[in-house]
């Protein structure tokens, strides 16, 4: 119930169609209920006491029953649909809200295989009880106190023998429930390790193809969808046994009813008519409560999947957000001091004691080898990831006191690959600043010496890209990048590896349109090559986490330090330095 009492400010708004849903139930289930009394009727007083006059008026009533029937049937199953699907709605919205403002740290150890499956089997499954599943649950309350009412009218002792038999199907229920939610919380994991596998397989096909691996992420896929099918049988077994169960106990009961109500026929004590009508309505309680099974199945499918969804919304927002009064643009002048950082749930620290200093308009390169910590440095900048100690401030003002929104929109990226999504370049030009004129967007992209292979395209502008940009060379995306970061015009722009992934020629195309970009702007550049980086106003090298060495190149070639050594190596005899041991 906790589940469902966390997840009320979703459904709860709306609970009129609900109550409306309801209220056409009533009428019919109160109809339904009629049948047998009917039937009773017209074998105690139109067949056996031959009042034949009797049958056009109970035929003109049952008509008008039935009318009234459908239509409270129509409102009541199409508000309960309105009711769930406005619920599950607002639900979607906030999960996809709260998404979006999940951090980093969250991603690392999502997969989106499962993060899909919640956003739509989950709630899928969590709509389904809200539409239909907690009616059924009312309807079947109602069926059996109506229908028991109308058996203690007709003959309390035969009502009494009737009962005897619920206590034994209330605990198969409940036997039942208690082995079947784990069993569907399996189901539901399963489905998402599953859907985890085709996402990962789909979006890395580069790799398993170039590395011949179709056979081995088949397998890997079998053994998934084994897993999800053993899981499934497993429950299908427990769910299997339940309705002979429960049918045979009311065959049982059944066999009762027949024998004592007989009895009570013949001695007088009952009419005909009225064991017929203990004949329908004891169906009409064992109908449902066999039934019962199936809505404690959808209540405790919805219960894991209300689970699964709450994971999302309750996850920790661990970058808190201070909305701030909105500074026009940003100067762009960057300090850190002492600014220490280890990834939630690593022991090493990626970031350790670094400062330094870099005024608006400066250029500061990053060097080191992989996994110094060059990438965390700006993931501390953007509040990507919080650091443990040490601050760092942005035109003298501490990063967390801005607004997330207006600090990132003046931080600018490119990186190795940047993101491109499939609608048009046009679109991918101006997603970071989607109010950009036509001309705007023209004049970035010949800044990023873009324009050129844009307009080469079947539709220039217009033209759509494939998932990922696919059907772009790596140097075209990185200028569609480079185009886009122009556009949104940063004061701080973070260069992370642009250009490692090109040839010569594109590195070179690629290096104009940088130094475009450059320009006014306070630029980190991370680079493995010297070339990327030699102009900096100020150079960090980063080692382990710390900073080894920092200068200016110059300064930093004659010091005999991790710097000269790459130097070396870029530059003079290859071979000769790789022999001697780093000093
Ligand atoms: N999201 C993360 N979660 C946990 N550890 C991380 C995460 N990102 C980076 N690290 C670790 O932090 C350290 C620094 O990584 P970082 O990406 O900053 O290095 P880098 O110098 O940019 O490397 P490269 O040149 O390969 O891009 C590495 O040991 C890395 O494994």
């Amino acid at each position: 119930m906790e589940t469902f009492k966390k997840l009320k400010q979703f459904y709860w708004p709306y609970k009129s169609w609900l109550l409306w849903s309801l209220f056409a139930l009533l009428f019919v289930t109160g109809i339904t209920v009629v049948y047998p009394i009917v039937l009773q009727v017209t074998i105690d007083k139109v067949i056996i006491d031959g009042q034949y006059s009797w049958i056009p008026y109970i035929s003109a009533i049952f008509l008008v029953l039935m009318g009234i029937k459908a239509v409270a049937t129509y409102f009541h199953q199409y508000l309960g649909d309105y009711f769930g699907i406005k619920a599950v709605y607002t639900l979607r919205e906030a999960l996809y809200k709260k998404l979006q403002r999940l951090s980093f740290r969250y991603y690392d150890n999502a997969s989106t295989g499962d993060i899909m499956s919640k956003l739509t089997a989950d709630v899928d499954g969590f709509r389904f009880f809200l539409s239909f599943g907690f009616s059924e649950f009312i309807r079947i309350v109602l069926l059996i106190t109506v229908s028991l009412s109308v058996m203690f009218y007709y003959s309390v002792p035969l009502a009494l023998v009737t009962m005897a038999a619920m206590p034994f199907l209330i605990v198969v229920v409940f036997r039942f429930d208690r082995r079947v939610h784990p069993a569907f919380r399996k189901i539901r994991k399963s489905y998402g390790k599953l859907n985890t596998r085709v996402q990962e397989n789909i979006s890395g096909m580069n790799t398993v193809k170039s590395l011949s691996r179709e056979d081995f992420e088949v397998e890997r896929f079998l053994n998934r969808s084994d897993h999800y099918r053993q899981t499934y049988i497993a429950t299908s077994n427990i769910w299997a046994k339940f309705f002979p169960l429960m049918e045979f106990i009311g065959n049982v009961c059944v066999v009762a009813l027949l024998a004592f109500g007989g009895y009570l026929v013949t001695t007088g004590e009952l009419q005909l008519g009225e064991l017929v009508a203990f004949f329908s309505l004891v169906w009409y309680i064992l109908g449902p409560l066999m039934n019962f099974g199936f809505v404690i199945n959808l209540f405790s499918q919805s219960k894991a999947s209300g689970e699964r969804l709450l994971s999302i919304l309750e996850e920790d927002e661990d970058i808190i957000n201070a909305p701030s009064a909105k500074e026009n643009k940003l100067k762009g002048s960057v300090s850190f001091r002492d600014v220490t950082l280890t990834y939630p749930g690593e022991e090493e620290r990626a970031l350790s004691h670094i400062t330094f200093d870099a005024p608006a308009g400066t250029t500061v390169g990053l060097i080191g080898a992989t996994g110094s910590g060059k990438t965390s440095l700006t993931q501390v900048l953007t509040r990507f990831y919080e650091p443990e100690s040490g601050q760092v401030y942005v035109d003298g003002k501490p990063v967390e006191e801005y607004d997330l929104q207006q600090l990132r929109r003046n931080i600018g990226f490119v990186l190795q690959e940047s993101f491109l999504f499939s609608t048009t370049i046009k679109e991918n030009i101006a997603y970071g600043n989607p109010l950009a004129t036509e001309s705007e967007i023209i004049d970035s992209s010949k800044r990023a010496q873009a324009h050129e292979f844009i307009m080469d395209t079947p539709y220039g502008y217009d033209t759509l890209l494939g998932e990922r940009g696919m059907g772009l060379s790596g140097g075209q995306k990185q200028r569609i990048a480079i185009a886009r970061a122009i556009l949104v015009d940063p004061a701080v722009l973070i260069l992370d590896d642009a250009t490692s992934a090109v040839d010569m020629d594109t590195e070179f195309k690629i290096q104009m349109a940088l130094k475009e970009v450059m320009s006014g702007r306070t630029t980190f550049i991370i680079a493995h090559r010297i070339s990327s980086l030699k102009h900096a106003d100020e150079i960090l090298v980063l080692e382990n986490g710390e900073i080894a060495e920092r200068g200016k190149h110059e300064e930093l070639l004659t010091n005999g330090g991790i710097y000269q050594r790459i130097y070396d190596i870029q530059y003079k005899d290859k071979e000769k330095i790789m022999k001697t041991s780093p000093r």
